[in-house]
């Protein structure tokens, strides 16, 4: 795909804290009070700062926005999700994603987010972006990938998806290109 803008993507990192208890596996997630996908629920996270590294921003965002305190050692790089907006390109994102099982504190809700513990197997699709259903339940299952989103015109729905899985364990060396992606398709 192309499209004609020159702007560099923004830099945005989500953290999901998952808790393994007696009622199956959850992930938290909450409803964005404001700024950008306001009123959809969404993973905890936001743009990394200057000079901040991925995981520290995971960090940072997440006791912002819940108040849980995640180990830095224990985030585990799970995809990296390359977001389009070709309506709207000042919009396209770059987001890795982290999970993380080593938290401490009690989610609690900020002027950013509300929230909400899910259970893996019953994800909140119909309150999200549509584009989740894509791509948080492989991540939640153990699969590791760069994903390429393009957005529709309506800046909402998803006009085309693609992946490629990560070659080992972690995360790789160099961020992909959309060059990386020749088998987009729509979705
Ligand atoms: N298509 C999409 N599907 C999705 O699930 N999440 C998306 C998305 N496009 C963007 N995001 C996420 C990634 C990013 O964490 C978030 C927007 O970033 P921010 O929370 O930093 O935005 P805000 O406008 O609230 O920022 P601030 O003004 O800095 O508070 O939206």
């Amino acid at each position: 795909m192309e499209h004609a803008s020159t702007q560099t993507p923004t830099r945005v990192v989500l953290c999901l804290p998952v808790e393994h208890g007696p009622n199956g596996t959850q992930v938290l997630l909450g409803l964005k009070q404001r700024g950008f996908g306001a009123g959809r629920v969404v993973a905890p996270g936001g743009k990394i700062e200057p000079g901040e590294s991925p995981e520290a921003a995971a960090v940072r965002e997440l006791v912002e926005e819940t108040s849980l305190v995640a180990d830095i050692a224990s985030l585990l790089p799970a995809a990296r999700v390359y977001f389009r907006f070709p309506a709207n390109p000042a919009a396209d994102m770059d987001c890795t994603i982290f999970l993380t099982s080593a938290f401490t504190g009690m989610a609690r809700p900020s002027a950013e987010l509300a929230p909400e513990w899910h259970r893996v197997e019953n994800l909140p699709l119909e309150r999200m972006w549509d584009d989740s259903a894509l791509w948080l339940g492989r991540i939640l299952s153990g699969e590791r990938f760069d994903a390429l989103v393009r957005l529709a015109a309506d800046n909402e729905s998803v006009d085309g998806f693609s992946t490629v899985n990560w070659p080992g364990h972690g995360i790789p060396a160099a961020d992909a290109t959309e060059a990386d992606f020749p088998d987009i398709t729509q979705a």
